[in-house]
């Protein structure tokens, strides 16, 4: 069973503007509400795909309330802790000249909530795969993830984490399976400037966060594609789909799905990485997370 976890899950509320004017009352074209959040977004796909997963994390207040109805609606196996207060975020994202993201903090999460989601993972068996995907409230050490895959170490569990900074080196010596940076978030943790056309310069910076113990680095660039330095010391490159962009929005979420779902159904890091960016591709070419028909089309373009 595949397992992900989204500490912050979020509404994201996508609002489309001809013109924006910084202290105006400004109109949208169009708006769209759905549930997001990273581990949230790849247990969707990963649906949409045919592949069952649980999603787990924390959920507060009525937004949390809202997603939690919209996952069962959408037919998404969840389990998520209710906390005491606060609520779960709503993300603003803005279309217009591009994507302009506001992303909120997200409620407090109480030790009694932290332990309750570590007694839950504590039913992981081998053969088992764990997706920590996203941010943590502010409020939460930046070791967390860590203590999670140290609690589960040795259990024969596949580690996959897309995050950040700290969050993401400091989980590295526990052998994640895939680890999923963009390639701005891989140039941060690299302490350079990385063009996607570096190859070259893409492949060190992976290779370094193999050294740290990463087994497999999937380094995603939008529209200029990705490249996936693997634990057999091959570095593949895949194109990205061609196609117009609507809303880009869970695209890395959508190709850690699509990755997941066709390494599990081909053991071949190829045909995964292609499936990956067709999922990535299908998620940007539409306005909520791509259907398996929309991926299915894209594939056959790649
Ligand atoms: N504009 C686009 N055109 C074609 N494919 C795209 C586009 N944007 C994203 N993709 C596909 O999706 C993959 C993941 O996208 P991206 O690199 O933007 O992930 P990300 O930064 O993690 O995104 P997010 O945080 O929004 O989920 C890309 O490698 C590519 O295959
Ligand atoms: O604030 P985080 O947790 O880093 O990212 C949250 C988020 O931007 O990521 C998803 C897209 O990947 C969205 O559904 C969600 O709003």
């Amino acid at each position: 069973m595949i397992y992900t976890v989204t500490f912050n899950p979020a509404l994201d509320y996508a609002v489309y503007l001809d013109s924006f004017e910084l202290g105006a009352t400004n109109r949208t074209t169009r708006e769209e509400l759905r549930c997001g959040g990273k581990g949230i977004n790849v247990s969707i796909v990963l649906h949409n795909l045919g592949v069952e997963s649980r999603a787990l994390g924390f959920l507060a207040g009525f937004t949390g309330e809202t997603i939690r109805a919209w996952l069962t609606e959408l037919g998404v196996a969840s389990d998520f802790i209710t906390l005491p207060g606060g609520m779960s975020r709503i993300n603003v994202k803005l279309k217009l000249d591009g994507e302009t993201e506001i992303n909120g903090q997200g409620p407090d999460i109480t030790p009694d909530a932290l332990e309750t989601l570590y007694g839950k993972l504590e039913k992981l068996r081998e053969g088992d795969t764990l997706v920590l995907a996203g941010s943590i409230p502010a409020t939460l050490p930046d070791d967390v993830y860590e203590r999670i895959l140290a609690r589960l170490e040795g259990r024969g569990v596949r580690f996959v984490v897309d995050a950040t900074g700290e969050l993401l080196l400091n989980v590295l010596r526990y052998r994640p399976f895939l680890v999923k940076p963009n390639h701005e978030e891989l140039s941060e943790m690299c302490g350079t400037v990385l063009d996607s056309a570096d190859t070259a310069g893409i492949r060190a910076c992976a290779r370094a966060l193999q050294e740290k113990g990463a087994r497999n680095v999937l380094v995603s660039m939008a529209g200029a594609g990705a490249l996936l330095v693997t634990e057999d010391g091959r570095c593949i490159r895949q194109a990205a789909a061609r196609g117009e962009l609507v809303n880009s929005v869970g695209a890395g979420d959508s190709m850690v799905a699509g990755f997941l779902a066709g390494f599990q159904r081909t053991g071949d890091y190829r045909a995964a990485l292609r499936l990956g960016a067709a999922a990535g591709g299908a998620t940007a070419f539409s306005a909520a997370l791509a259907t398996r028909s929309q991926v299915e089309a894209v594939l056959e373009t790649l």
